[in-house]
């Protein structure tokens, strides 16, 4: 029977309810599936195997197999089939959007975008893929000399969240796959399908079995988590998702030191200075702060409004916000769907924040009409420290404005949490832009605008926001390992 999550795309042999090893579309050998949601609608729309750590062994050995030929093709080869999995991805955006609408709930204009964005990761690492290079350094007898290789490290676990369901994975994937790496990759029990689209164009692109394998679960996943960390086969993890998560992955992997790389939870700032433009400034906030109903992890959270301009920022970023439309991510007039998990606490951080003397300026409660997960786009004025939105993430649509005084406060004020992944800067001053962003403990700043991610540039965080950067010419390096070659013993005598 045909999901209802393959109803209305061009090409519905994109869904695939099975698990990928080995370049076969699988089941559990469990037999056991679970069923995934709209969360628009709260309704079933397909099911996928409940993978066993017996599954996830396959997937390993089928990695470990394909590793031993995939290192060894040129850079320039591996990078061709990126280029045709680019090419892929964008062919088939709208279909591809449709689904992550249906399993996500993100809009139509959100989801086709993510799609552009996995691409871009494709045609990124595609170009890096020949242009791994080493080193040659001078040693230091004069009959020594000393090369330094750079080697893919071997078979990676990638572990991604259901907030980009295809865009976290591609960030990895294409990053492992350029530094001669293969993968398994365990995908978010809520988000499944698009992962799996990933291997389905993969395939279409020419590449090898068993080089990347796609492996689903739900309620297993703490389990399957657990046996990448401690597999020796397994030499990396890439994870997106929790700081919690995160933290807990490490502690496992110490019995096999893995590298590590951990994209984690955040707690963006977003500093509004007087002398800021307030139209660039409030259309920054909207970009950062509403992007997929406010859930991800570089949404502006604490929205520091320095007090000259807090008065007219405010009424400019209600008046705009006002124009947005929430409702069913299809429809094409909609700007923000649902959220896909967690409306509870955006809930509470609302009702904590008014129950300590916020102001509410817009929403503020749930939309219980359109749906189970639905909230409205929330804007909450005279906000202060004591609230729990300004010490953790709300991963929601709320945005909290709070007033600063001076350059030092909001400093401090900023860099109080633990985390430190993103963080945002609206001044026209050039002092200004620069003194504020050396000193904030953020692994990312963006001035004047409200995106901060690009295949261009590393992505990732400090303290508590995790190790590691994605994307970038450095996305490459945590895929690989240096070898050193010393050759002794050269002797150096030469007549002209
Ligand atoms: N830094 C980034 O790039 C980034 C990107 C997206 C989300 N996030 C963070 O993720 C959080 C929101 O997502 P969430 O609450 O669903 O996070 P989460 O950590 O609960 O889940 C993320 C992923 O981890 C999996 N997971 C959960 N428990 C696991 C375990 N024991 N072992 C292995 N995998 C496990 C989940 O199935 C999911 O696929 C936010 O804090 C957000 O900031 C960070
Ligand atoms: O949610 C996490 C990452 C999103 C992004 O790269 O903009």
């Amino acid at each position: 029977m045909t999901p209802a999550i393959a109803t209305g795309l061009k090409d519905p042999s994109l869904i695939v309810e099975k698990s990928y090893i080995n370049g076969q579309w699988v089941s559990s050998k469990s037999d056991k599936v679970f069923e995934i949601q709209d969360p628009a609608s709260g309704q079933v729309i397909g099911t996928c195997p409940e993978s066993t750590t017996v599954d996830l062994e396959d997937a390993i050995q089928a990695a470990s197999q394909a590793f031993l030929t995939w290192r060894t093709l040129p850079g320039r080869q591996r990078g061709r089939i990126l280029k045709r999995w680019f090419d892929l991805i964008v062919e088939n955006k709208e279909d591809i959007g449709k689904v992550i609408t249906a399993e996500n709930g993100k809009a139509k204009g959100d989801a086709e975008g993510e799609a552009l964005f996995s691409a871009s990761f494709f045609e990124w690492f595609a170009e890096e893929a020949p242009r791994i290079y080493g080193d040659v350094v001078p040693h230091s007898t004069s009959g020594g000399r000393a090369q330094i290789l750079k080697q893919p490290i071997g078979v990676c676990g990638l572990i991604t969240p259901w907030n980009f369901p295809m865009a976290m994975g591609a960030r990895k994937l294409a990053a492992a796959l350029a530094a001669g790496c293969t993968v398994v990759l365990k995908s978010d029990g809520l988000t499944p399908f698009t992962s799996n689209i990933l291997a389905v164009l993969g395939e279409r692109a020419g590449l090898p079995k068993g080089v990347f394998n796609v492996v689903t679960a739900l309620n297993n996943t703490p389990a399957l988590g657990l046996a990448l960390c401690q597999s020796d086969t397994v030499k990396k993890i890439s994870f997106t998702g929790s700081t919690r998560v995160g933290k807990l992955l490490m502690q496992q992997s110490a019995s096999t030191l893995k590298k590590l790389s951990l994209e984690l939870g955040g707690n963006a700032p977003f500093i509004v200075f007087d002398d800021a433009d307030v139209e660039v400034a409030v259309a920054s906030a909207l970009a950062s702060k509403f992007k997929v109903t406010g859930q991800t992890c570089v949404c502006a959270n604490r929205i520091y409004v320095q007090e000259g301009i807090y008065k007219s920022f405010s009424k400019r970023l209600v008046e705009e916000v006002q124009k947005y439309r929430v409702g069913v991510g299809s429809d094409s007039s909609v700007t923000h769907g649902p959220l896909t998990t967690g409306i509870g606490k955006t809930e509470e951080h609302v009702q904590d924040a008014l129950s300590k003397n916020a102001t509410l300026l817009l929403g503020g409660k749930r939309l219980s009409k359109l749906g189970p997960n639905f909230f409205e786009l929330t804007v909450l004025g005279n906000v202060d420290d004591s609230m729990k939105v300004m010490s953790e993430e709300t991963f929601g649509p709320l945005a909290a404005l709070t007033k600063f005084k001076t350059e030092d406060e909001v400093i401090q004020r900023a860099n109080s949490v633990e985390v430190g992944l993103a963080s945002y800067v609206m001044t026209n001053d050039l002092g200004t832009s620069y003194r504020v962003s050396e000193r904030l403990e953020f692994g990312m700043v963006a001035i004047n605008t409200g995106v901060i991610s690009d295949p261009a540039t590393p992505f990732g965080g400090v303290k508590h926001s995790g190790m590691g950067r994605e994307g970038s010419k450095y996305g490459v390096d945590d895929y690989l390992v240096l070898k050193t070659i010393v050759t002794g013993g050269i002797n150096t005598e030469y007549k002209l």
